[in-house]
């Protein structure tokens, strides 16, 4: 990539190289006395993303991931390292780079809370200095693939946190950023809403191109999102490449949840095992690295099934596996 951050087109767009990022924290320890101490939240991770390539970053609590893309964003200066993103140091050029890139934190809002959807997008407009076209052409995309049309009068904070989060996506693409950041951006939605930001992001990175690297707790959104995963674990690069691999150093497990027509004692079918039975419902637990196909294929022809879904095992199972810390867990069923 051009280090005068023309952004040709092509090769790596985030560039990273031994970056590091050291809180210096003071704690009270009596009346007058305060303790210093280091928090080493990234401790030397490098890493390139190609153009057009969507990207999860995923790890427990407190990894690093959030003080990563802060760095990425030029919100944080990394305390070592480098960071090139289109060719442009974030920290030395926060407000070009903005032009650039676009952010959401799915904890947090980036619109204005008193005003309507469609004022806090003229304001984006003006901030950015969109040109009018592109703008209408852009919010128009985005209003229709979102469902936005019957929001945009609404005031930020009436609307519900799946609408909301929507709007934030919408915002952060009106001025067409080359680089994407989501962080969090399905935490608490419902299962439709999750379903439409999925849908939308998985478009606008087939259309657009745009590069996009996504923080998630939820293994959906890397399954439907990303051919690439990277795992942080205390502020280091534990893994990088795609989820079945994830899954087979992890052995981690599936779970099929199958209720059937009547009360049975535990099934018995190739390739997976029965953990839990509660009244006509069954957990199937299977290598999640399998395909679900054959096995549910395997269950409807020998039971009488009536319905069935598909659970992803928590990010942090996954992880823990990774280091043989749970490896005789069985996963925890939800209900
Ligand atoms: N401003 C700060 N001052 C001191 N320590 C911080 C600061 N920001 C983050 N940390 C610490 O750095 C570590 C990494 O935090 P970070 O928020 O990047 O983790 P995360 O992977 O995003 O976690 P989560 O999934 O909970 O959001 C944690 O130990 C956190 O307490």
């Amino acid at each position: 990539m051009a280090e005068d951050g023309t952004g040709a087109a092509g090769g790596d767009v985030i560039e990273l190289d031994g970056v590091e990022k050291v809180f210096d924290v003071r704690r009270k320890a009596g009346v007058l006395r305060r303790t210093r101490h280091e928090v080493r939240a990234v401790d030397g991770i490098s890493f390139t993303v190609p153009r057009g390539e969507v990207v999860g970053y995923i790890g427990p609590n407190g990894a690093g991931k959030s003080t990563t893309i802060k760095m990425l964003t030029g919100i944080l200066n990394p305390s070592a390292g480098r960071i090139r993103i289109c060719g442009i140091d974030p920290a030395r050029e926060r407000t070009r780079l903005a032009r650039r890139v676009g952010v959401v934190f799915g904890q947090r809002t980036t619109l204005w809370w008193d005003l309507p959807l469609r004022d806090s997008y003229h304001l984006v407009r003006r901030m950015y200095r969109i040109e009018q076209e592109r703008y209408r052409r852009n919010l128009e995309a985005c209003v229709e693939l979102l469902d936005l049309g019957p929001l945009l009068d609404v005031p930020v904070r009436q609307l519900s946190l799946g609408q909301r989060m929507r709007g934030d996506i919408a915002a952060a693409l009106l001025h067409d950023p080359e680089v994407l950041y989501l962080d969090e951006p399905t935490i608490g939605l419902d299962v439709i809403s999750k379903t439409k930001v999925r849908s939308f992001l998985r478009e606008v990175n087939a259309e657009r191109g745009t590069t996009v690297l996504l923080t998630t707790h939820d293994l959906t959104d890397i399954e439907t999102l990303c051919r690439r995963v990277m795992v942080i674990d205390h502020g280091r690069l534990v893994y990088d490449g795609d989820l079945a691999g994830l899954h087979a150093v992890g052995e981690s497990e599936r779970t099929l949840v199958v209720d059937f027509a009547r009360e049975l004692p535990p099934v018995e079918v190739a390739g997976a095992r029965c953990v839990k039975v509660e009244g006509p419902r069954q957990w199937l637990a299977f290598p999640a690295a399998a395909s679900a196909a054959p096995l549910v294929a395997a269950v409807a022809d020998r039971y009488p099934l009536v319905d069935l879904s598909v659970r992803e095992p928590a990010i942090e199972d996954v992880i823990a596996r990774m280091y043989g810390a749970d490896a005789d867990r069985t996963p925890t069923p939800g209900t």
